[in-house]
């Protein structure tokens, strides 16, 4: 029998995780072999029940059902302190979610209304570089999923690399270039569940152009519009910013702003068909050229001020877009 254990992971009735024999094969005395059977943290998976599970121990306590999604970036948790009639759940404490490692993901979730919509916040994401999986980095999408999340907002503090950029601008993201996933490695990689999605989801126009649209529109109302702009976002795994080498590949290929994060998490959306805003605030220019300047260096301390200089313009920009979506409903 099979079964999860309060890790997440799938346990066999004897509790013995790994059946394979001394081969590794699992072979049986008639020499016919059975797969073998994995724990989900082998596997880097979380299985739909312990995802539902989460879910439900959310939505019960919350006692309300999500539309919107939100993913704070780092230094932009004041994202999820506007929301009103706030529960709030630490996430130590709900059943088989990561733990916050990063200066500026506080680890948190908020729950409750913005602009009349219900909302969930992650005050807090998982970045590759914690140590994490990419499909544990992401899992709290498929939380928000069996929450009844149908809009997932992701944002990020990012490097500026089209010299256009300044820091302190907004980058709504129009599309992104996996460079984990140029690497083999994917937040759906494993057995696929269908219940969530396709085996072999596209991600031709994964960023809802609508919602791209009202953003601009409002930028304009706000009298940002200069500092707002539409491109393309890319994920390297981190923790080392990039070498100039590396940025001026990435600028080669058409990348605009360069993070740690977001790409994962809007594959995971894409996949069980949730539409996708992203923004990357602008916390740092890239240098693309050989230099001694050591105040070209980007640093998480100037990265997270930034975002706290800026995070008033970004709430709004997220209440008004919310506010949209509700007329739209
Ligand atoms: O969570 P995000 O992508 O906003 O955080 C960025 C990328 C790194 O985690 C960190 C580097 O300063 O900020
Ligand atoms: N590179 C990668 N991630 C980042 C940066 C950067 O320059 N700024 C903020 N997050």
């Amino acid at each position: 029998m099979t079964g999860y254990n309060s890790n997440g992971d799938v346990a066999t009735s004897n509790g013995n995780h790994n059946n394979s024999n001394s081969n590794g094969t699992n072979g049986n005395s008639n020499g016919h072999s059975k797969p073998v059977e994995y724990t989900a943290q082998e596997l880097h998976t979380y299985p739909y029940e312990v995802i539902q599970e989460i879910a439900d121990f959310i939505v019960k306590r919350a006692g309300i059902r999500p539309k919107i999604g939100i993913i704070c970036g780092s230094g932009l948790g004041s994202l999820a302190d506007i929301i009103q009639d706030a529960k709030v759940f630490e996430y130590e404490k709900i059943p088989n979610f990561p733990v916050s490692t990063v200066e500026g993901h506080a680890g948190k979730l908020v729950v409750g209304t913005l602009e009349g919509a219900n909302v969930m916040a992650m005050q807090g994401r998982f970045h590759f570089y914690e140590g994490y999986p990419l499909a544990k980095c992401s899992m709290p999408v498929r939380v928000m999923k069996l929450c009844g999340v149908e809009y997932l907002f992701a944002t990020n503090a990012a490097g500026g690399i089209n010299p256009k950029f300044n820091v302190g601008d907004i980058m709504l993201m129009h599309d992104h270039v996996n460079m984990l996933g140029f690497a083999g490695n994917s937040p759906l990689q494993g057995p696929n569940d269908p219940r969530f999605g396709p085996r072999f989801p596209a991600l031709v126009n994964s960023y809802n152009r609508d919602l791209i649209n009202k953003a601009i529109e409002i930028g304009k109302t706000m009298g940002i519009e200069s500092n707002i702009h539409v491109g393309v976002y890319s994920c390297l795994g981190g923790p080392t910013y990039e070498t100039i080498a590396e940025l001026k590949a990435l600028r080669m290929m058409g990348v605009d702003a360069v993070g740690m994060s977001t790409v994962h998490e809007v594959i995971t959306a894409r996949h069980c068909d949730m539409k996708v805003f992203a923004f990357s605030l602008i916390t740092n220019k890239c240098p693309i050229e050989y230099s001694d300047k050591k105040d070209e260096e980007a640093n998480h301390e100037e990265v997270m001020a930034v975002a706290k200089n800026r995070q008033k313009a970004c709430c709004e920009l997220v209440s008004r877009l919310i506010c949209e979506i509700q007329k739209g409903s």
